[in-house]
């Protein structure tokens, strides 16, 4: 676990065991930490993650390591970006990997000589201390502090959950606010977020450069997501198709299709096809699942495009319902929780030409 130390000259502080990290749970105590660092010009990277840690976070971690002289980690499941009957309840926490990663990270960075900072400190905040005047609640019509950013934060991803952005605006403008930090970091994976952010931090003026790291992958192309834990072995098997029908639609792109009809129809051939696979098979064997979307988006607004303009390039995303298996068998191994619905999210962006 993590160490708390004191001296008679220094308040108590905890750190994760054999590394300088710090681990700050108060807005007071980032402050305090932060204080010096601005007199003396260090430049502050942060990281904000919901935990559950894996290769995708520790790419970004390692890019804020390059360019910052400190980098902030959060660690923070942010009830108000969760809908009243998503996960919440069953998100994977794990805190006890999730530090011996970031100490196994540090020593790894503290060896690179390409590195300008390391790990300085991990904030891991309660509900309490992000939500002062108390929690407001993850319904549609809560009362309380938000940030809406209206019209990007409504399609998609903000059709399906409505509440999301909204929760994920409000939380990263107090992370923000709360670190101060030179630059931020995201990850492709969702990129619906990046252009929420990057409209966040241009419409309010805030001080912060946004960095978006590519989407890190499994050898099968599956994006790495803390929610892939929900799987189990069957489902994984066939999760990558989400994947699969991007790469189709983004084959067409690059053999010259630019409208909609095409390019989209080569990724829905692909979701038909699997699909037709797996109903082919018997229940104990099959796997099914729900396209939410596929979607064909300008880059910087996410409006659906009905033909690509090269010089501006576009996103394809989509998401997919990734549903519980049919005839569970003796010993399955069926996943996290016992192998809920599962959401998964996937793009690739069309780079202008
Ligand atoms: N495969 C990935 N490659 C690069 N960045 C990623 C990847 N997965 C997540 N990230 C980024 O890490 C940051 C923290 O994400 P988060 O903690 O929600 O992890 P996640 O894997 O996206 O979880 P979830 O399964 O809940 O979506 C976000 O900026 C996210 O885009
Ligand atoms: C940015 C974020 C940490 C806000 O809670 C979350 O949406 C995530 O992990 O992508
Ligand atoms: N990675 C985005 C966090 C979420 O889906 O809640």
């Amino acid at each position: 676990m993590y160490s708390a130390c004191s001296s008679a000259k220094s308040p108590g502080f905890e750190k994760i065991p054999s590394t300088s990290i710090r681990v700050l749970r108060t807005v007071e105590s980032v402050r305090r930490w932060h204080r010096p660092h601005v007199l003396d010009q260090r430049s502050v990277g942060l990281v904000p993650t919901m935990g559950a840690l894996h290769e995708g976070h520790i790419s970004l971690i390692r890019a804020a390591a390059r360019e910052n002289h400190h980098v902030v980690v959060s660690l923070y499941v942010n009830p108000a970006q969760f809908g009243v009957t998503e996960d919440l309840d069953s998100y994977p926490v794990t805190w006890d990997a999730d530090v011996k990663a970031l100490a196994a990270l540090d020593r790894e960075l503290a060896d690179d000589g390409a590195n300008l900072g390391r790990i300085s400190a991990v904030f891991a905040p309660t509900t309490a201390e992000m939500y002062p005047a108390g929690f407001p609640g993850q319904e549609v019509n809560s009362k309380g502090s938000f940030v809406t950013i209206t019209p990007v934060g409504e399609v998609l991803e903000g059709a399906s959950r409505p509440t999301f952005f909204r929760g994920v605006a409000t939380v990263c403008m107090k992370l923000f606010n709360i670190v101060q930090p030179d630059r931020v970091y995201f990850g492709q994976k969702d990129v619906q977020q990046t252009v929420v952010i990057r409209s966040l931090v241009r419409d309010f003026m805030l001080p912060i450069e946004v960095v978006v790291g590519s989407t890190v992958r499994a050898a099968d192309g599956l994006a790495l997501s803390s929610r892939n834990v929900y799987l189990g072995e069957r489902r994984r098997r066939v999760a990558t198709v989400l994947y699969k029908a991007l790469r189709a639609a983004e084959a067409a792109y690059a053999g010259g299709a630019r409208d909609r009809e095409t390019v989209l129809g080569a990724a829905n051939k692909v979701v038909e096809e699997v699909l037709a696979e797996q109903m082919a098979l018997a229940p104990e064997q099959r796997v099914t699942f729900e396209v939410d979307y596929i979607s064909l988006a300008d880059p910087s607004t996410m409006e659906e495009l009905v033909v690509v303009d090269p010089a501006k390039g576009g996103i394809l995303s989509g998401a997919i319902r990734m549903l519980p298996v049919e005839a569970p068998q003796p010993g399955e191994d069926l996943g996290h929780s016992g192998g809920p619905l599962v959401r998964l999210i996937d793009n690739i962006i069309l780079a202008p030409s």
